[in-house]
């Protein structure tokens, strides 16, 4: 630490002695000296020194002590002065005073400890008024800078608070304003808050929620409980989809977003979600979903819909033996309706074309636009026999070809427009395993020959087919004015009893074409089944042989009983009871001779109107019987509720008695089945000595076969009844 150094004392005063002995003595009391003889020259010095104190004399030549004290006082207020004059004059040491002396000691000093104290005390005086100010601006400064703090921090936590309030016044708006719902709820489900949108979505108002628990908005428990566990696996769920129920009781679907309030899931106490109503997404993935599988034009399925449906009936078709039918239809020369008249009448023919392609189609079957003016209809299930599945095919594409040639009306114009209709079969008899795709190509190959045949036609994709079709349809055109053109006719097969004497007959139509020949009934009764042909005819059958029944009665040849074959599209009919009651009654027959053989097909399909159609004709008196027994699959409970009097063993199964252990035991029990259940039993196609021994072994007591007689002509029964039949056949 250096030493102090000691305080400079300016002495100012012309007189030596007094500034010699204020040196010495000074200099003595450890102060540091300066001096100067004039007021002027004072001033230099002390502007030069800067000393701590100044001794200064009142009269001094050049410059007085007065105006030293001034000068000194007005560029250092701080330096104390200390006047040290010998005027004694109480003015002086007044005016001194006033002029910035800060003491005034008499010369000549006698005890130089006045001065010495005078000195210490003034310097004292300064070192405190200058710490005093030091301290002063210290406080100052301290104050301004706190201040400044203070200012500061209440400007920041103005700040603050504002930014709290915007933030308030932004989430309460948000909360307020907000089109989603934000919902918070407890661990319990009960709900603590949601905001009024709430109301948009459900109707309910927000003080109707809060307090009640979440199952009344999330009904459904399934969800609910994937909701809680996803929440509890994860701590957060996002865009999860649940139904909420509104006031009214409609589900409405919503995506929800959730999370555990706090940062520790264990800690936490509610749970936040966000609810958004995303009926309109719903709707748009419908409208896409749907969009991927339909039509937008004509709302009808499209190609890819066609070929899942295609593929669908094809493994089907496969798996039961059925076959089905794929129609595809281009509507001719679309193209110069639409560049003549304009897309929306060309857009309003293919709705209009669609809709009467939908007229008459079975549920099971599919009717898809392609694109443009293509059209296909699928139809499935047409039946086991391939030559019949075609026939109904052609069928259908005949009345649709004919349903769509009709004209159009469209914004006051008349169109008239034809379809090429191609049609492919399926699946294939060869055995060959085609796909969806290969069939719809085939079918538009078929289309394509249509069109090439000179369009409005119908085309199969296989030639044999289409011989066949061409030939069916053919058939059907003659076989519709057969009866009024008397190309018909009853033939007539007997019908023996154990011994060989004809009790009865089985009545068989004949077609007797007039360039074609004999056409076998096989070939033609089941186009008259799918064209509708069989209702008439069927009535000119029945019509017929009770006319022949009664004349036969009525010429008393004994036969007990008459069978006539009623197909199943007859036996259908609404009125059909109705129908045979007028036969019954305009030919007077005996209706217990009457026996309507009916398949076993047509027994077991819609068993339940098929018991009430019987039990109607039972009422009339009729006789019911099953044809082709053993063929279907007749179960013994419903055989016990229908009212039936005869089983028939169907041909197949005699054919091969003797051949077959199966069939002979199949035979033996429908025997002994019809026994059972009190019905008279009858064999058909008994051909063979054989056959009909073993067929009476087993209890059956009546026959029809080639062995006795084949079908003939109502004169020539008359003859074999007035015969009777050869020894050969009993
Ligand atoms: N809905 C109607 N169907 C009818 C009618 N007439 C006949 N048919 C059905 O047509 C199918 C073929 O009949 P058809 O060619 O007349 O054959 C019948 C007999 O000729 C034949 N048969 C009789 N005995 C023998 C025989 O010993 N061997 C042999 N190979 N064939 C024989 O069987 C047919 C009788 O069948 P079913 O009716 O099952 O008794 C045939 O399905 C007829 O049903 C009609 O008017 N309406």
């Amino acid at each position: 630490m250096g030493r102090q150094k000691n305080p400079l004392i300016l002495t100012i005063d012309d007189e030596d002695p007094i500034r010699n002995s204020f040196q010495l003595f000074l200099e003595d009391h450890d102060f540091d000296v300066v001096e100067a003889r004039s007021g002027r020259e004072g001033l230099e010095v002390f502007r030069r020194e800067k000393p701590d104190l100044v001794l200064c004399d009142l009269r001094m030549p050049e410059m007085d002590g007065l105006e030293v004290l001034q000068t000194i006082r007005a560029e250092s207020p701080d330096t104390p002065i200390i006047v040290v004059s010998g005027t004694g004059i109480i003015g002086d040491a007044i005016e001194a005073i006033h002029r910035g002396a800060w003491n005034y000691l008499l010369k000549p000093i006698q005890d130089m400890s006045v001065l010495l104290h005078a000195i210490n005390q003034e310097l004292e005086r300064a070192r405190l008024i200058i710490e005093n100010r030091a301290y002063q601006e210290h406080l100052e400064e301290e104050v301004t800078r706190r201040t400044a703090a203070l200012q500061k921090a209440i400007n920041d936590l103005n700040e603050s608070h504002f930014k709290l309030r915007k933030s308030e016044e932004t989430y309460r708006s948000i909360f307020e304003n907000l089109q989603d719902v934000y919902i918070e709820f407890a661990g319990n489900g009960v709900i603590l808050e949601v905001s009024p949108s709430i109301s948009a979505i459900s109707a309910f108002k927000r003080d109707e929620l809060i307090g009640t628990k979440v199952e009344g908005l999330f009904p459904l428990t399934q969800e609910r409980d994937e909701l809680f566990d996803l929440l509890n696996q994860s701590g957060q769920i996002r865009d999860f989809e649940i139904h909420l129920r509104d006031k009214d009781q409609h589900d409405i679907p919503c995506s929800l977003n959730a999370s555990y309030q706090g940062i520790e899931r264990e800690n936490a106490d509610k749970i936040c979600a966000t609810l958004r109503d995303i009926t309109e997404r719903k709707q748009a993935e419908a409208r896409i979903e749907y969009l991927a599988y339909y039509d937008a034009l004509t709302e009808l399925p499209n190609r890819r819909l066609l070929i899942n449906r295609l593929e669908q009936n094809l493994s089907r078709a496969r798996r039961y033996g059925h076959y089905g039918a794929m129609l595809f239809l281009d509507l001719d020369r679309f193209k110069n309706i639409n560049d003549s008249l304009g897309h929306p009448i060309g857009d309003d023919l293919l709705k209009q074309v669609a809709e009467r392609l939908a007229t008459d189609m079975r549920s099971e079957d599919t009717i898809s636009r392609l694109g443009g003016d293509e059209f296909v209809v699928l139809l499935s299930d047409l039946g086991t026999e391939s030559a019949a599945a075609a026939t109904a095919a052609q069928q259908k594409a005949e009345n649709i070809k004919e349903r769509l040639t009709e004209p159009y009306i469209i914004r006051d114009n008349i169109l008239h427009i034809t379809p090429s209709i191609g049609v492919a079969m399926f699946p294939s008899v060869d055995g060959s395993y085609e796909t969806g795709s290969d069939i719809l190509r085939y079918a538009d190959t078929a289309m394509y020959r249509a069109k090439d045949d000179g369009r409005d036609t119908i085309r199969f994709f296989l030639p044999s087919m289409q011989a066949a079709a061409d030939y069916r349809l053919a058939l059907e055109k003659e076989l519709r004015h057969a009866i009024e053109r008397d190309e018909l006719s009853l033939y007539f097969q007997p019908q023996v009893d154990y011994h060989g004497n004809i009790l009865g007959a089985e009545a068989l139509i004949r077609w007797t074409h007039p360039t074609k020949g004999f056409i076998s009934p096989g070939t033609f009764i089941p186009i008259a089944e799918a064209s509708g042909l069989i209702l008439s005819i069927g009535e000119w059958v029945l019509r017929t042989a009770c006319r022949h029944l009664k004349q036969w009665n009525d010429q008393g040849l004994g036969l007990t009983h008459l069978a006539i074959n009623v197909s199943p599209r007859q036996f259908r009919q609404p009125e059909f009871v109705g129908q045979v009651q007028s036969i019954l009654d305009e030919t007077g027959v005996n209706p217990s001779m009457v026996c309507f053989e009916l398949t076993e097909g047509l027994v077991i399909d819609n068993i339940i109107d098929t018991i009430e159609k019987m039990q109607g004709l039972k009422k009339l008196g009729l006789q019911l019987s099953i044809d082709d027994f053993g063929t279907g699959y007749s179960s013994l409970t419903y055989l016990k509720k229908m009212p039936l009097d005869i089983l028939k063993i169907d041909q197949s199964f005699v054919r091969d008695i003797e051949t077959d252990a199966n069939d002979a035991a199949i035979v033996a029990t429908i025997i002994a089945m019809a026994e059972h259940l009190y019905l008279k039993v009858i064999a058909e196609g008994v051909e063979t000595r054989p056959e009909l021994d073993f067929l009476k072994q087993n209890g059956c007591n009546l026959f029809q076969g080639y062995l006795f007689s084949r079908p003939i002509p109502g004169h020539q029964f008359v003859d074999l009844l007035a015969k009777g039949i050869p020894q050969t056949g009993s």
